[in-house]
């Protein structure tokens, strides 16, 4: 499976998993509202208990004797044991276990005679007496946009772009439609709208402001009748309790909701207020990815260190994040066009 693609497929710390096509909006487990706001102006938000997260280190708390599996999903040898092979008749009518054993018997006689001197390979000392990895180190490989999709990917962005409506709750945001939507979330002042902006290439389509807290509703526009992106205000400081409750019903209950940008300050990295809103996305199954924002204030070094840190800290404790981390600018347009590939392929789009 192309991970690419997994529109709403998960990424676990046990690799990638398709999440049941009948899991999204009303057909989710409902999801219990934190008592305290999300958008609360300390960060220590969304306090719920009932919160229907797969907390896998309480989990192994609650109950020692079970095992959480950390690492990608492999076949349990008893179970490999358990299965016997499956015997397949080749054209002859042999039997074609047999049939191959036997070429493999030729190829054993044709083989060049192996010193009996050569020292047999040890395995790497992590993996001694730990046949199957317990978790992951580091993102599992994705392979990046190729010239041509970064290419198409510009050209597809340069479509038309209008704004198509604002929503202060959730009974007000546009119909359902069968356009891939993707959503953009963050901090307030972390560079939503002027990354949309920067995305459709129109300075103004979107308003922005220095001061934290300056967009309040959920903004929606499309391009080209193709793609939809919105807009959120920020959580965190200068946010209000209420749009806590209305972003969040919004990521749990839109259909056409192809992938959530969460959008982080390199500089200061991850927040509690993004830990909890990546606990509550994980605990709903939906995909998100994160997206560095304002890159042109690091030097590349500091950048590389302070993206290590944030895909080290994913790869401990995110399990629907999306494997690649991107970085952005919005002032430079450096990092555009990546994540423009990326919004097309999370959508699904072709062109
Ligand atoms: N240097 C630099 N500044 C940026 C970049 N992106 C945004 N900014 C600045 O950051 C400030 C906040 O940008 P916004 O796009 O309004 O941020 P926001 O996340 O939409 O903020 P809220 O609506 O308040 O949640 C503005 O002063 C922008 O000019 C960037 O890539 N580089
Ligand atoms: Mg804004």
């Amino acid at each position: 499976m192309n991970p690419q693609n997994s529109a709403r497929g998960l990424r676990t710390r046990a690799g990638f998993r398709r999440r049941p096509t009948s899991s999204t909006g009303p057909d989710r487990a409902p999801f219990d509202r934190p008592t305290t706001s999300l958008l609360s102006e300390s960060e220590s938000v969304v306090t719920s208990g009932a919160i229907p997260t797969t907390n896998t280190k309480k989990a192994s708390q609650a109950d020692p004797g079970r095992k959480i599996q950390r690492g990608f999903p492999t076949p349990s040898p008893t179970h490999a044991r358990e299965s016997p092979p499956r015997l397949i008749k080749d054209s002859s009518g042999r039997n074609a276990a047999r049939a191959i054993s036997d070429s493999m018997a030729q190829d054993r006689i044709r083989a060049p005679k192996v010193a009996s001197s050569t020292p047999k390979p040890t395995p790497p000392s992590s993996a001694k007496g730990e046949k199957f990895p317990k978790k992951l180190q580091a993102f599992p490989f994705v392979p990046g946009a190729t010239s041509g999709e970064l290419a198409k990917a510009h050209k597809f962005f340069f479509l038309p772009a209008e704004f198509v409506k604002s929503a202060t709750s959730i009974d007000m945001i546009p119909e359902n439609t069968a356009i891939p939507e993707v959503a953009f979330i963050g901090r307030s002042n972390i560079g939503k709208s002027s990354l949309i902006n920067g995305l459709v290439n129109r300075n103004g389509l979107v308003k922005t402001s220095s001061k934290p807290g300056h967009t309040r509703m959920m903004n929606f526009f499309k391009i080209g009748e193709r793609l939809s992106l919105v807009d959120m205000p920020g959580y965190g400081w200068k946010s209000r309790d209420e749009w806590g409750g209305m972003i969040l019903e919004y990521l749990q209950t839109r259909k056409n909701l192809k992938r959530i940008y969460i959008l982080v300050d390199p500089s200061h990295g991850l927040k509690e207020s993004d830990s909890q809103i990546m606990k509550l996305l994980d605990g709903s199954g939906l995909s998100y990815q994160v997206v560095l924002t304002k890159v042109d204030r690091l030097s590349p070094t500091k950048y590389t260190a302070a993206k290590a840190e944030v895909e080290a800290a994913l790869v401990e404790d995110a399990i629907c994040c999306f494997p690649m981390v991107l970085g952005v600018s919005s002032k430079t347009k450096d990092g555009l066009d990546e994540l423009r590939a990326a919004i097309i392929k999370a959508g699904q789009l072709s062109f």
